[in-house]
């Protein structure tokens, strides 16, 4: 049974089909990058599996269970997380604290507002924070303020939170977006770093081609809504229609 399962996935704006009977698995392990020129259906495609919107038709399974009619706190203590979710980040908190929040609400369900004075009862979300605020890199400024961190590093306290739950899938919507060269490669191997040690499966949104091919067993492209192509690397970069279709014949 494959760890995730996309049936005939539709996603209908009004008039407009953003992903177009999306057909797809993924296997425990894999990592997956989404492809595609913009408005292709890569967003929709993942806040669909995150229940963050309601797809017009199909299904999702999730460990062999459809996820629909589940809320999403319920899909992440399933165990899928998202990383780059806007305002995962609570700016005036410490990097401790953050991460703290994330590992206490894995455990315990949705956010609540009293989580922080009850945190020394849970001695298991002490570990957690500290072995994830380990496992970025950023233990060392546990006590800095989140909205002090330069941007490089809020990005990987948004890895953290997100690798706070444990996930067993992780999905990640341009983890690089925004960032300098520097940045870029050191989130490049803070990935690799974590999908070696944790063995993490995940799906990547991204545009930078480097970090695609550096980082992905497997690609799919999309093209308005429909999967054009779905492959290894090398294969997905010699393949016509998707040369065609996502960069009008230039090569990859
Ligand atoms: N909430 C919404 N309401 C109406 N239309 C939407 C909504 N969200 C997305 N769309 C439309 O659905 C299509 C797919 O958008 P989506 O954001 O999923 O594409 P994308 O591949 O992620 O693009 P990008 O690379 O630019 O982020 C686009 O035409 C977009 O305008």
């Amino acid at each position: 049974m494959a760890l995730l399962e996309l049936d005939g996935l539709v996603k209908e704006f009004g008039g407009l089909v953003a992903t177009d009977d999306v057909n797809f698995d993924v296997e425990q392990g894999e990592r997956v990058s989404i492809i595609g020129p913009n408005g292709a259906g890569k967003s929709t495609l993942i806040n669909l599996i995150t229940r963050r919107l309601e797809p017009t038709r199909g299904d999702i399974r999730f460990k062999g269970e459809s996820i629909l009619g589940k809320k999403p706190h319920e899909v992440v203590q399933r165990g899928i997380s998202k990383s780059f979710q806007t305002a995962s980040i609570f700016p005036e908190l410490s990097v401790r604290e953050n991460a703290e929040i994330a590992a206490l609400a894995a455990e315990h369900g949705a956010f609540r507002f009293n989580f922080l004075r009850h945190r020394d009862r849970y001695p298991a979300v002490q570990d957690r924070t500290r072995e994830t605020l380990e496992a970025v890199g950023l233990h060392g400024q546990r006590d800095v303020t989140a909205e002090d961190l330069p941007y490089g590093d809020k990005r990987r306290l948004e890895i953290g939170i997100a690798l706070a739950s444990e996930p067993d899938l992780l999905l990640m919507d341009e983890p690089t977006a925004g960032m300098s060269p520097d940045e870029t490669s050191d989130t490049v191997e803070l990935i690799e770093r974590v999908k070696e040690e944790l063995g993490l499966t995940f799906i990547l949104v991204e545009h930078d081609m480097e970090v695609i091919f550096s980082i992905s067993d497997r690609i799919l492209v999309l093209n308005r809504g429909e999967i054009i192509a779905d492959g290894t690397p090398s294969q997905v970069q010699n393949n016509a229609a998707v040369q065609e279709a996502y960069l009008g014949g230039v090569e990859l």
